[in-house]
């Protein structure tokens, strides 16, 4: 199913950058006074394929899962959250709730691994096995296990996609998946840990030397093959970042628009791009966050986020804010009037 996923992605369609180009030049503004919406418009319409896309409905993945290596004291918080959050998302109290219901989206909670029994209902189950190892002492998990998590993320975008959804944000909890995710941006950007490390969940100060200590051990004693993305997700990953991998494949192959959250949420997004280069074209980026690899993230993907709000949360929650933005680049085309239309001059006569 992965191989089958690689080989439909596409690039997305360059033809519609002149079509929707010239589009927004006839509509009743100065050329380019809509800014950065008009480039989103642009975007949009190329993914899609559409001249005139839309994004409703959204579709929200909230994927779940622990992480061994919180035993190493690496977060604010204890592994039980991760299963605490989860039943706080079915009942609907979560931020991502709350987001996801001003937007009107389809949200799904997916549970790739939690190390907890999870309400029956309201989560969809997916469990490839009870929370990934501590990957200090081994790998986090084996390549067939990521191979699975990343198949359970591109289930869950044709899920969504069936559903009707035209864009997909895609969340994350996993109480210390900072760390798998500054582990494995470090490796995949051949980079120092120091400067990628944030404080997650909130550590204090002091700790963060403990943190950036565990991910050089970790990555010292894995030994990933920094050319081998899934030898690198399977040894310092989690299984919920492997899901969100696979949610942005599946996705990308179904040319649906990808609206990228946070840290980890980008981390996922160039383990994605590093498996199949194209999946880059599908993806938009809501916001920049306040864990400090977020920007090294970035800047691997050569991404501009939307927003700038200072949120360091996760879950899939600064996408959801900055979904309006692209439901008004799809607006702006479709219903703003021509200067023909609405019988205004288009320039200044000579
Ligand atoms: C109550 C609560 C709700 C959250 N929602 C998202 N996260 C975020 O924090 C975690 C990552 O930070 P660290 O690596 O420091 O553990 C992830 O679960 C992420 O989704 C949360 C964390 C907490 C505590
Ligand atoms: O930006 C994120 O995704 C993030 C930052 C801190 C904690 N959890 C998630």
């Amino acid at each position: 199913m992965l191989a089958d996923t690689l080989a439909r992605l596409e690039p997305a369609d360059s033809a519609m950058e002149d079509r929707v180009a010239a589009h927004l030049d006839n509509l009743t503004k100065p050329p380019g006074s809509l800014g950065r919406l008009e480039a989103l418009a642009v975007t949009l319409a190329s993914i899609t394929g559409e001249a005139f896309p839309r994004v409703a409905p959204p579709g929200v993945l909230v994927f779940a899962a622990d992480h061994g290596v919180a035993a190493e004291g690496v977060s604010a918080f204890p592994q039980e959250v991760t299963a605490q959050m989860v039943a706080n998302f079915v009942a609907g109290g979560a931020a991502i709730n709350v987001f996801a219901r001003q937007i009107d989206a389809r949200l799904e909670v997916i549970d790739v691994g939690v190390a907890a029994e999870l309400p029956s209902s309201g989560v969809v189950h997916e469990k490839v096995r009870a929370g990934s190892a501590n990957f200090v002492e081994r790998d986090a998990m084996s390549r067939d296990e990521a191979v699975r998590a990343i198949e359970v993320g591109i289930r869950a975008a044709e899920r969504a996609a069936e559903a009707g959804c035209r864009c997909l944000i895609v969340g994350e909890m996993g109480i210390a998946n900072t760390t798998a995710s500054s582990a494995l941006l470090a490796v995949l950007t051949e980079s120092s840990v120091t400067g990628l490390i944030g404080n997650g969940t909130g550590i204090p100060v002091e700790r963060l030397a403990h943190k950036q200590a565990i991910i050089e051990r970790a990555i010292a004693a894995r030994a990933p093959a920094r050319d081998d993305p899934l030898d690198v997700l399977a040894k310092l990953g989690g299984l919920e970042i492997a899901a969100m991998v696979g949610a942005y494949l599946g996705g990308a192959a179904r040319r649906v628009p990808l609206l990228v959250d946070g840290f980890i949420a980008t981390v996922a997004a160039l383990v994605a791009c590093r498996l199949g280069s194209a999946t880059r074209d599908y993806l938009i980026f809501g916001h920049r966050s306040q864990e400090p690899g977020h920007g090294h993230a970035l800047a691997a993907l050569d991404a501009r986020p939307l927003l700038e709000l200072e949120l360091r949360l996760g879950e899939g929650t600064g996408a959801a804010l900055a979904f309006p933005l692209l439901e008004a680049a799809c607006r702006m085309l479709a219903e703003m009037a021509t200067f023909e239309d609405a019988g205004v001059a288009a320039s200044q006569t000579p």
